[in-house]
């Protein structure tokens, strides 16, 4: 069978070692068929509008779990000021010891919070994520002792990936936001945008404290076999 409704994700099934595939098309029937017809262990997961309760249901009745809802989060940039706030890093790389600790500092992850996988699986991969971010030219870096903002330009929006403060660092949060804004500001850029969970209250309020604005949110399912 030609998979319409399922696509395999390169990046999380080798990191997660086991078939991993995304739901590009939710229609139940031929979703349904496609999972089906699935050999072997495989994960999967789904992103719908989290207004969307009738699909949420119908996904539920596959088999899928609903791990968490994602809030976007978004800044306005017009009437922002600009300001010398250096450059961002592209392609770089963080000491192993860093690594590992900002890896095991995203609990709220939606795999965090899935109860399927293993905290050493969920560490495993946002090892290799933040390993891939700051090695990607692609992806830019704002970096600070024990802190660091990465993010990429689309249409004229910067798209946070991911944000890390160490404990001992508390604070830098704060100051690597004000470091984006100012140089999104001055690159003429419209807006940043961030995505994060429900449950990580202490990130949702961060961003409402730095002048984020709650715009629209997902719900995030996921199947494990
Ligand atoms: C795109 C994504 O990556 S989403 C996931 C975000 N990242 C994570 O969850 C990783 C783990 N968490 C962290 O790295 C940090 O806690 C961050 C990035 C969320 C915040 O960075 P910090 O430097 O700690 O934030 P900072 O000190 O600047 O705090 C500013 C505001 O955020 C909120 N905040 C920060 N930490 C907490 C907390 N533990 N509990 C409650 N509110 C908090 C508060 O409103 C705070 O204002 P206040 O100090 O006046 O109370
Ligand atoms: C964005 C991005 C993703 N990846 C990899 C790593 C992930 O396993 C997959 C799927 O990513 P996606 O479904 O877009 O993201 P998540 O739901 O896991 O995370 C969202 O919320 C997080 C808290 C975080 N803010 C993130 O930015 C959101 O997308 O793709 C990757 O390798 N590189 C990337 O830039």
């Amino acid at each position: 069978m030609n998979p319409t409704c399922l696509a395999r994700q390169a990046f999380d099934s080798e990191a997660f070692a086991v078939d991993y595939y995304r739901v590009v098309n939710p229609a139940p029937e031929p979703l349904g068929r496609e999972l089906d017809a699935l050999a072997g262990p495989f994960m999967a997961d789904a992103k719908l509008d989290a207004q969307d309760i009738e699909g949420s249901k119908a996904l539920q009745r596959l088999g899928f779990r609903k791990v968490c809802t994602q809030p976007a989060f978004v800044l306005d940039l017009a009437g922002a000021r600009g300001a010398a706030a250096g450059e961002p890093q592209a392609a770089c790389a963080l000491p192993e010891t860093d690594l590992a600790a900002h890896a095991a500092n995203f609990p709220f992850s939606r795999f965090g919070l899935d109860p399927m996988i293993a905290p050493e699986e969920r560490t495993r991969h946002q090892a290799r994520w933040i390993a891939n971010t700051m090695a990607s030219p692609d992806v830019l870096k704002f970096l600070d002792n024990g802190a660091f903002v990465s993010f990429k330009i689309r249409d004229a929006v910067a798209v946070i990936d991911l944000i890390s403060v160490l404990p001992a660092a508390r604070g830098r949060g704060s100051l690597l936001l004000g470091r984006l804004k100012a140089w999104a500001a001055a690159r003429g850029l419209k807006r940043i945008e961030v995505t994060t969970e429900s449950e990580n209250v202490p990130a949702c309020l961060f961003y409402q404290k730095n002048g984020y604005r709650l715009e629209r949110a997902s719900v995030a399912l996921h199947m494990r076999k």
